[in-house]
Formats: C-alpha cells, sequence, structure tokens
C-alpha cells in the first residue's frame, strides 16, 4: 500500500502569493498571466516608464526613479534601473510586506529590470518572503552588451533568490514560426512563463494528497548558474494522463524530453479533479521513466482538485548546470581492454573487412590489437521496467525501495573492425575472416598442407565444360564450425603415414572382363 503524509503547513494560500512584473518585460508577462485568469494573485507592476506603467493590467503599480528618468525607460543601462529602485525603496519593501511567496518576473538585458530585479529580491527575502524568480535571457540577435548585463544580474539573483528559472527567448522563440514578428515570438515566450507560474502556484498553494514544498522546489531549482527545465501539460478525456505529460514534454525548455534524461532531480506534480485515480497516476510515472534516468531522485507530489472537473495536469521541473546544458549526449562508457568477449566471434566475410590471404601475410593473435566489443550502454536507458521508477526515490511519504539494476550493463553488438594494420593496396578483393597461426599443441592435430603453398601439379585438372548450374550448399545442413577441418562425418580420414601402399587392403578386385582395372595398363599388359 502506498503511504502518504498529508502536511497542510506546507500550503500556502493564494492570498499569501505576489505575483511581481518589473521592467518592460516584466509587466508584460504579468499582464499574460492576468489574461490567462490568475484569481486570487495580488500583482504588481513596476517601472521607471510611465508610459508602459500605465497600460499594465496589474492592479498595483509602482513607479520608481521618478525624480532619476523622469517617467522615461532606464535607456539600457542597469545602473540606472538600480539608482531608479533605490529612490523607491521603502514604498517597494511595504508593498512585499506580509506575502510568503514573491515571484518576481524580469526580462534581462534592459535597463529597469536587470538593474532593479536583483534589488528587489534582496527586499523581498527581508520582508521574509520565500523569492522566485523568473528571469527571461535575451534574443542572440540583441547583441554581446544585453547578453552582458543580462548575464551579470543573473549572477546576482542566483545568490539573492531562492529559486530561479531561467527562460531562454530564443528557445521560446522556436515555438512560433520564423516568419512571424517578433511580437509573436515575445507573446509566445510569455504565455510559456505565465504557464510556468500558474504550475509553480498551483504546487504550492494547493492542498495535495502527496504534497510538494517550498523546500522541494529549492532542491528541484538549483540556484547555481543553472537552467530551469520547465513542462507543464493539460489534458482531458481518454488516456488524459499520459496525453498531459506527452503535452508537457513538447515544452521547448525540456527539448522533447532529451534534456530530462540528465537531470539529477525532478519534481514532478499531478493534479486532477475529484476522479483522478490511482491507476492514473501509475501510467503517467510508468510513461516519464522513459525520459528520466533511472536513479533520478523524483520529487512527487499529487493534488486532487474538484475545480480541475475532467483535466488532468503535470508539471515537470528540473535544472540542469549550464555546462551539462551544452555537452554532448551522455558518453558511452567504452569497454574495459581486460574485457574477455563473450563469444568468439567470426566476422562473416561478407561484412569483416578483409586481411591478408596469404599464410605469410596473417597476424599473429598476440599482436593483434584487443578488438572493440562495442560501447557499454548503461541499462538505465533501455529500462525494460518502467514501474522500477515508483519504486525509487519518490518523496512524500511512498515506500521506497532500492533499485537492483544499478550495476546492470549490457554489451552492444560487436563491432567488426581491421585487425591488421594493412594497407588497403594490400587488402585482396575476397574478404577473408581473419584466423590465428596454429599452436604448437594444435599443429599435429591439423594437416601440414593446410598451410603448404600449393603446387600446381598436385592440382586436378580443370573440366572443359563446366555447368552453369551453380549448385547450392543444403542451408539445413549443420552451420560450419571453423575450428574444426570440414571434414564430413562418415568420410575416413587418410593416414599419410604407416599405411598400406598400392592395392587398397580388404578391397575385392575391379575387375572387368577378367582384368583388374585398379591395376595400372601398362602393368596389367606386362602380365
Ligand atoms: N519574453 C519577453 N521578453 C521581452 C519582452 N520585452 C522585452 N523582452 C526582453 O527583455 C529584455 C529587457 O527588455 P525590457 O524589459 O523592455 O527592458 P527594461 O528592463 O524595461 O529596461 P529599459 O527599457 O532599459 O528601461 C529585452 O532585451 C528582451 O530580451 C516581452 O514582451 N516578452
Amino acid at each position: 500500500m502506498i503511504g502518504y503524509k498529508n502536511d497542510p503547513q506546507q500550503t500556502i494560500p493564494e492570498s499569501a502569493i505576489k505575483l511581481v512584473g518589473i521592467g518592460g518585460a516584466g509587466a508584460n508577462i504579468i499582464d499574460r498571466a492576468a489574461l490567462d485568469g490568475f484569481g486570487g494573485i495580488d500583482m504588481l507592476t513596476i517601472n521607471t516608464d510611465m508610459r508602459s506603467l500605465s497600460t499594465s493590467v496589474a492592479k498595483e503599480k509602482i513607479q520608481i526613479g521618478r525624480d532619476l528618468t523622469r517617467g522615461l525607460g532606464a535607456g539600457g543601462d542597469p545602473e540606472v534601473g538600480l539608482n531608479a529602485a533605490r529612490e523607491n525603496q521603502d514604498e517597494l519593501l511595504a508593498s512585499l510586506k506580509n506575502h510568503k511567496i514573491v515571484f518576481i518576473c524580469v526580462g534581462l538585458g534592459g535597463g529597469t529590470g536587470s538593474g532593479a530585479a536583483p534589488l528587489l529580491a534582496r527586499l523581498a527575502r527581508e520582508a521574509g518572503a520565500f523569492v522566485v524568480v523568473f528571469a527571461t535571457m535575451p534574443f542572440p540577435f540583441e547583441g554581446k552588451r544585453r547578453r552582458e548585463q543580462a548575464e551579470t544580474s543573473l549572477n546576482e539573483l542566483s545568490v539573492l533568490s531562492n529559486a530561479l528559472i531561467t527562460f531562454d527567448n530564443q528557445r521560446m522563440g522556436e515555438l512560433v514560426l520564423a516568419d512571424k514578428g517578433i511580437h509573436d515570438a515575445f507573446s509566445a515566450a510569455d504565455r510559456m512563463i505565465a504557464q510556468s507560474i500558474q504550475a509553480v502556484t498551483r504546487i504550492v498553494s494547493r492542498p495535495g494528497i502527496i504534497n510538494i514544498g517550498l523546500d522541494d522546489l529549492m532542491t528541484a531549482l538549483n540556484t547555481t548558474s543553472s537552467r530551469c527545465l520547465f513542462g507543464s501539460g493539460l489534458a482531458s478525456g481518454e488516456n488524459r494522463s499520459t496525453k498531459s505529460l506527452e503535452n508537457a514534454l513538447t515544452s521547448p525548455l525540456l527539448d522533447k524530453g532529451a534534456l530530462l534524461k540528465r537531470a539529477d532531480t525532478v519534481l514532478v506534480h499531478i493534479c486532477g479533479g475529484d476522479n483522478l485515480s490511482l491507476y492514473e497516476v501509475e501510467l503517467l510515472m510508468q510513461s516519464l521513466s522513459k525520459h528520466v534516468p533511472d536513479n533520478a531522485h523524483i520529487l512527487f507530489g499529487v493534488a486532487v482538485d474538484p475545480s480541475m472537473q475532467d483535466d488532468v495536469s503535470v508539471t515537470l521541473i528540473s535544472s540542469l548546470p549550464e555546462a551539462a546544458l551544452h555537452a554532448k549526449p551522455e558518453p558511452v562508457v567504452q569497454a574495459e581492454p581486460k574485457l574477455e568477449p563473450v563469444a568468439q566471434v567470426v566476422p562473416s566475410p561478407a561484412i569483416a573487412e578483409p586481411v591478408a590471404s596469404t599464410p605469410a601475410e596473417v597476424t599473429p593473435q598476440e599482436s593483434t590489437p584487443t578488438p572493440d566489443f562495442g560501447s557499454i550502454t548503461p541499462a538505465s536507458e533501455e529500462s525494460e521496467n518502467p514501474l522500477d521508477l515508483l519504486n525509487q526515490t519518490i518523496e512524500g511519504g511512498l515506500t521506497e525501495t532500492p533499485s537492483n539494476d544499478d550495476d546492470i550493463v549490457r554489451l552492444n553488438a560487436p563491432v567488426f573492425e581491421d585487425l591488421t594494420s594493412s594497407s588497403d593496396e594490400e587488402k585482396p578483393e575476397v574478404a577473408i575472416a581473419e584466423w590465428s597461426t596454429p599452436s604448437e599443441k594444435d599443429e599435429d592435430k591439423v594437416s601440414d598442407s593446410i598451410f603448404a603453398p600449393i603446387n600446381e601439379a598436385d592440382l586436378p585438372p580443370v573440366k572443359e565444360e563446366v555447368s552453369d548450374e551453380i549448385e547450392l550448399p543444403d542451408s539445413s545442413a549443420d552451420p560450419v564450425d571453423p575450428a574444426k577441418p570440414a571434414v564430413s562425418p562418415d568420410q575416413a580420414e587418410l593416414e599419410l603415414d604407416g599405411g598400406p601402399k598400392g592395392k587398397f587392403e580388404g578391397e575385392k578386385p575391379n575387375l572387368y572382363d577378367g582384368e583388374d582395372l585398379d591395376i595400372p595398363p601398362f602393368l596389367r599388359k606386362k602380365k
């Protein structure tokens, strides 16, 4: 049975949450959230630019740097943005008091947001709030200066906030077609951020059967120079739980789920109406297990909210260090050279690289490089039992069962490669599987003639007439074992030494018309 703890203290009433947008982008994101129906949450917009402020739909607005900018923007200078915020510091602090969570939305790269957001985060922390920052990074086309300003501010925010969720405008711009206007790209980005805020709000504000707390959120959003991986999906009707996951994985911030494969910690929050079943939760988690590493730390929460009716939502939050984001896919662990092959591999002539065709060119076994037996792929990538995920590190009171699969590795199919260093010119047209020089012990078992140079005089006469029809070998016959000489089981071995010479002993003479045909004619004539 799955046990769970229900700690009502962990949930935050919506009235204790404040959503703050700072600068032009911050105000736009707030507007988007308001239009998407952010019911009982307090909203505040802060800006130097009076014109932008006046159009904001937020109920509360604070103009900063009235004396400094006289109602204009900060002109892209973060120093001006910071000084403007300092000018109205007390007003800001008063507005942030009595809130348990403060969400700060900001577009980094400009003057007002980049300069004032770090101070705002510090004030909110001083007011006793848990601070979550949603920050966008500028498009590459906005130039180096904006990017640097954004990064400086981001570094400060990573220290001052409790959780930092970074959105790359470029990535979110991929949500819209390339020929669409910049306004559409910003709009798509704002919608994505608004949905994220909504999802995080849902996580922390709705009482859950299995709750996710702010501490879990902080764990998932490691703040030191990391990028947030975020996906949120909603679905209803048949297969709604797995469909909601599919929708969440389409988030450009998750690279269609690919980035989750590198995450250490993944926060998963499922929310549904009264009819949300445990089976649906299980199905969803099974599907998710294909997208996260086997040993990932899963912070798992489930909430039932009657207002969801037939909808099921899933939110995935994680973070990756910047370095891991740009790293190539998981390096495949190479087989240790000392590993022995599981079975003798006999390359088929059709696929093996050709090697020397004459015995003189055969490379002795000792000098051949250790063959590449392929790559070892961690079993986690092909976990065959997705249910294992449910038995792993699920927090919130679920039973923990350690995985036994940690050490499982699989050998991929062997890779055939040229085992000699012979150049292309030396290679014969016909590919021959590598063979090894027999050891001294084996020599007496195998006829010397196999390795002896062929004497033309010993060859049988070539038949004049050659049939066009090729006789195919019987495919049902036993496969040939290359280790054994090709000898038919009912064929006697010819002893080279000690046997009778001349007439075959014990055999009846081959008589015709009184003559023994086994005796050569010239001998018969003599007789
Ligand atoms: N997602 C999103 N990003 C925006 C939007 N507007 C601007 N940005 C981004 O946010 C960065 C900062 O722009 P603003 O917020 O307008 O600048 P500001 O902080 O008000 O600073 P100043 O204009 O210098 O006073 C830009 O470089 C863009 O990358 C928007 O509507 N949505």
